[in-house]
C-alpha cells in the first residue's frame, strides 16, 4: 500500500509543490492542514507528516507526532532553543528529519563548511555568511545560514554561540571580533535562495555558494526524507543521514 504523507501548511508556497512531488513520488497525499486546524487530525490519517510552515507551529507538530507514533519531517525555520528543545523531546519517541534545508546540494555544503572551518583557524580566517532570498521571507538570517555558522563552529570545535555571532552591523560597530562568525541578509524580489560562506584572511580569501533556482528541489528532498523516515526508529536526522552521508 503507497504511503500516506500529509502536508501541514498545504496551501503555502512549499505546501502547493510537496502536493505536486507526493504524487510524483507515487505516494498518497493523505490531506492537507492550514493555520487554526488541529495538527491531531492530520497526524491520524498519515503515515508521516511534513510541516513546511512557520517556527510558531513546530512546538505543536512535534507534540502531535510524537503523540501519534508517527515521524514528523521539519523543515519550517527560524526556531527559537524552546522550539527546537521540543523538536528534540519528540524525537525521542519518533523519527523526526528536520534540516534547514533539505537541497542535496547544500546538504553537501555544510558537510563541506565543517571541514574547511576544520583547517581555516577563526584566529586567522573571518567566516562570515551572506544569504539572500525573496521579499515575503519572514525570519532572518535564513535558517541555512544559521546551519552554515554552526557547520563552520563545529568544525572548529566550538558552538555558534560560544563562537560568537556579529550580524546586522550598522553603525560604530568596533573592529570585528576574532574568532566570531558574521552573518548578512539581503531581502528582494523573487530569489529562491542564496547562500555564501566566506573564509577572510589577510593575504586570501576562499568562498563558496550555493544558489537554488527552483524551490522544487526542497520539496523533492522533503518528500525522499518522508519516504525514508516510516518505519525508522526514534531519533533526530537531517538530510545527509537520507541521503546516505551521515
Ligand atoms: N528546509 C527547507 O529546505 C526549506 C524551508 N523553508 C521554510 O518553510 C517555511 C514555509 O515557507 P513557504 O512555503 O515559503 O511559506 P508560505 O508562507 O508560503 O507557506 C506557509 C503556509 O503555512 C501556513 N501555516 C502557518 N501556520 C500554520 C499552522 N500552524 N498549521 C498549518 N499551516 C500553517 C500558512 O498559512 P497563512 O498564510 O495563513 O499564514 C501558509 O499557507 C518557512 O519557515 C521557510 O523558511 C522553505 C523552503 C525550503
Ligand atoms: O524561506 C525560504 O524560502 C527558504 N528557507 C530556508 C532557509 O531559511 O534556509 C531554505 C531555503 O533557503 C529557502
Amino acid at each position: 500500500m503507497a504511503i500516506r504523507i500529509g502536508i501541514a501548511g498545504i496551501a503555502g508556497r512549499m505546501g502547493r509543490l510537496l502536493t505536486e512531488e507526493v504524487a510524483a513520488a507515487g505516494a498518497t497525499l493523505a490531506g492537507g492542514s492550514a493555520r487554526g486546524d488541529d495538527p491531531a487530525l492530520l497526524f491520524a490519517a498519515s503515515d508521516v507528516v511534513i510541516d513546511f510552515t512557520h517556527a510558531g507551529a513546530a512546538e505543536a507538530h512535534a507534540a502531535a507526532a510524537a503523540a501519534a507514533g508517527k515521524p514528523l519531517i521539519l523543515g519550517s525555520s527560524g526556531l527559537d532553543a524552546a522550539q527546537e528543545a521540543a523538536v528534540a523531546a519528540a524525537a525521542r519517541q519518533v523519527a523526526v528529519v528536520y534540516a534547514a534545508n533539505f537541497s542535496p546540494g547544500v546538504t553537501l555544503f555544510l558537510a563541506t563548511a565543517e571541514r574547511m572551518a576544520a583547517s581555516l583557524p577563526g584566529a586567522r580566517y573571518d567566516a562570515e555568511i551572506v544569504e539572500m532570498h525573496h521579499r515575503q521571507k519572514v525570519d532572518a538570517p535564513s535558517g541555512t545560514a544559521v546551519a552554515l555558522g554552526r557547520a563552520v563552529a563545529r568544525g572548529r570545535g566550538t558552538t555558534l554561540e560560544a563562537a560568537g555571532i556579529e550580524s546586522g552591523r550598522d553603525g560604530h560597530t568596533g573592529a570585528r571580533g576574532t574568532g566570531t562568525i558574521g552573518f548578512a541578509a539581503l531581502r528582494g524580489g523573487q530569489v529562491v535562495g542564496e547562500h555564501s560562506l566566506l573564509f577572510a584572511a589577510a593575504s586570501e580569501h576562499i568562498s563558496l555558494t550555493h544558489r537554488s533556482f527552483d524551490r522544487r528541489v526542497y520539496a523533492t528532498g522533503a518528500v525522499q526524507a518522508a519516504l525514508w523516515a516510516v518505519g525508522r526508529p526514534a531519533g533526530l536526522y537531517d538530510m545527509k543521514h537520507v541521503i546516505g552521508m551521515a
